[in-house]
């Protein structure tokens, strides 16, 4: 392998006869300057059935000239060229002719693999580094498989391990990609290595997709189990708001996040709300403004006091008319009837029949909390849960700043799927505040953020610049793309991939390691419990529907198509339930189109038969 054509300090083509290059993989090359290391960002083969001038863009005039002045037979023989660029910029621009070579997995092993697994998370591996594996120390051997289209394939490349260590001094993950592009799945196994690392997480999860359960079929036999690492908590059923913990501003930020609050609304709140209130006293607070504001004026309700039927009237009015004195004047009606609105809403969704302890006390132990409810539900209780336990995190590491004493709250990470809907780009939302500002402060405090998005053109801007690590899957829509390209330091060979790359192949774009890194997410030890085909799924119900059919009417068969009363009474009578004489004709065809009975033509019609 050569170096052909002019070259400049960062880029140049290399040739070979007999080798062919592959995107990604690392050369070394034999400078004056001293060895050089390479990365392969365009590859290309050329041979004498193919005329040199369709490549014309590729590979200049410099390139072919010097292929001929070094011995390559240009018309005769298949040539392989590259395009390298160097990891870091020479002083010089590289020599022309230079001999280039696969690099010692010594040289450069600092350059992938900067942590110990056990320091790291052990995310995939780092594609086109099978020509170094049989080099590499053994601690970085057999850590993982890939599941590749032949199935489950054994580690034959050097792992990706992510330093989780830097995350201190570079913060916060991006996955991005396209729909199918294997975003959840590598959320998943990112998941998977910091429930092992026994990192306090809580993930918000809008599909109901993140359980650790259930085991894929191709991991039978080296079943792991995460169970006692993570808890999934539904919003409503076993998690809440306790609504004598609210402040004010927590019950603003809730009001809100359920449907946008005006001015006067927010004024309504900081002038009705008193501390310690429970979600009853507010609301009948809120009840009886609104009913004395609906009589309009202290007269009549004054009226109202003198006509009640008994004391308890008579006292409830006394205290809708104070209530409409004092009030009145700063809270007008419909704004009242606006957050009455929203606080019922909440309530009947039953976010305040729990509270939020058991996530405080999960977090404490290192498990990986998964808050699971729909994505205008998580919008709301992510603002009051993140803002909570943000500001815990915060109070403890403050407070053992000024040496005062403080209760301990560990550090943690968020992760969000769909991270576009919590923090949306052009739009104010109560949620998108509270991850700005860990995306802007966390780091101080040991708080992070894994987002993900399938759309990252809709996600906030200054959070996305805050993404250290970015984790970008196959995607084709040409808006993200741009994004993508503004946000990371991707080139544009390999923005150009982007659309191209298979699923579950990720460039991880990282500040620690200051460039891109090409990877294959390894196989999950867990697998989504919505993984079944839903076609499948079909196809096993309606079996399902069958057997059990088949179970009701199989002693009682023959069945003669004219005269089914018999038989609906029947089963009527011995499994409780009921089926028009359409229905039973129905099921009978079914039967008999799947080959499970028979049915035979009689001067009386059809009669259903065993086979
Ligand atoms: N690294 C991988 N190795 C093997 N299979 C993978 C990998 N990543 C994803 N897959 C498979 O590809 C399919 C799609 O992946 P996934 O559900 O993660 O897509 P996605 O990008 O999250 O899409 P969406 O945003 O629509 O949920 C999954 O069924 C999964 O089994």
């Amino acid at each position: 392998m050569k170096v052909l054509g002019i070259t400049t300090q960062q880029e140049f083509y290399v040739g070979s006869k007999d080798r062919n290059f592959r995107i990604n993989e690392f050369l070394v090359v034999e400078d004056k300057q001293g060895d050089l290391i390479a990365e392969v960002v365009e590859a290309q083969t050329f041979n004498r059935y193919i005329p040199l001038n369709v490549y014309g863009d590729f590979v200049d005039a410099s390139v072919i000239e010097s292929m001929k002045a070094l011995g390559y037979d240009v018309d005769e023989e298949t040539i392989y060229i590259a395009k390298l660029r160097l990891l870091e910029e020479a002083l010089y621009p590289v020599e022309t002719g230079s001999d280039v070579r696969i690099p010692k997995f010594s040289e450069i092993k600092n350059l992938m693999l900067r942590t110990k697994k056990e320091e790291g998370l052990v995310l995939g591996v780092i594609r086109n580094t099978d020509s170094l594996y049989d080099e590499c120390e053994d601690e970085f051997k057999d850590l993982l498989y890939t599941f590749e289209e032949r199935g489950l394939v054994k580690q034959r490349e050097i792992p990706f391990i992510m330093d989780l260590k830097s995350m201190h001094q570079y913060p916060h993950i991006g996955v991005f990609g396209g729909s199918g592009s294997g975003k959840s799945f590598g959320l998943r196994v990112l998941l998977e290595e910091l429930m092992q690392k026994e990192i306090p997480t809580i993930v918000l999860d809008p599909h109901y997709e993140m359980d650790f359960s259930d085991c894929p079929d191709y991991f039978k036999d080296e079943k792991r189990d995460f169970n006692g690492s993570f808890k999934c908590l539904q919003v409503g059923v076993h998690v809440g708001v306790k609504f004598e913990d609210l402040t004010a501003g927590d019950l603003k930020n809730l009001l809100d996040a359920s449907s946008p609050l005006s001015d006067a609304m927010n004024n309504v709140v900081d002038v009705l709300f008193k501390n310690k209130d429970s979600y009853l006293s507010f609301s009948n607070r809120l009840q009886a403004l609104t009913e004395a504001q609906e009589e309009g004026s202290v007269q009549r309700i004054q009226q109202r006091i003198e006509n009640a039927k008994n004391n308890d009237e008579k006292e409830a009015w006394e205290v809708r008319k104070d209530l409409f004195i004092q009030y009145d004047k700063t809270c007008p009606y419909n704004s009242v009837k606006g957050i009455l609105w929203r606080l019922r809403r909440l309530y009947n969704e039953g976010i305040f029949s729990k509270d939020s302890r058991d996530i405080e006390n999960y977090l404490k132990e290192g498990f990986l909390v998964i808050i699971q409810g729909s994505t205008r539900i998580l919008q709301v209780y992510s603002t009051y849960i993140l803002n909570n336990i943000y500001h815990k995190r915060r109070e403890y590491k403050d407070a053992q700043y000024k040496k005062a004493a403080a209760d301990y709250f560990p550090p943690f990470i968020v992760v969000t799927d769909e991270a576009h809907n919590f923090a949306p780009k052009g739009y104010e939302s109560p949620s998108k505040s509270i991850l700005k500002e860990i995306s802007q402060e966390g780091r101080k405090y040991g708080v992070f953020l894994a987002l993900a998005t399938q759309r990252p053109t809709l996600l906030d801007e200054t959070i996305t610049a805050q993404l250290n690590t970015k984790l970008i899957f196959r995607t084709v829509r040409a808006s993200d793309i741009d994004t993508i390209k503004e946000e990371t330091d991707i080139t544009s060979e390999e923005a150009k991939r982007l659309p191209y790359l298979r699923t579950g192949d990720v460039f991880i774009s990282s500040a620690v390691v200051g460039r891109t890194i090409f990877a294959r997410i390894r196989a999950a030890y867990t697998i989504s419990p919505h993984t079944q085909n839903p076609f499948d799924e079909l196809k096993q119900k309606k079996n399902e529907g069958d057997e059990k059919f088949m179970r009701i009417i199989s002693d009682k068969l023959p069945i003669l198509g004219t005269d089914l009363l018999n038989t609906i009474i029947e089963i009527e009578r011995d499994e409780k339930i009921t089926f028009t004489q359409d229905e039973l004709i129905q099921k009978l065809e079914n039967l008999y189109k799947n080959n499970l009975i028979g049915r035979e033509n009689t001067p009386f019609g059809y009669m259903y038969t065993k086979l």
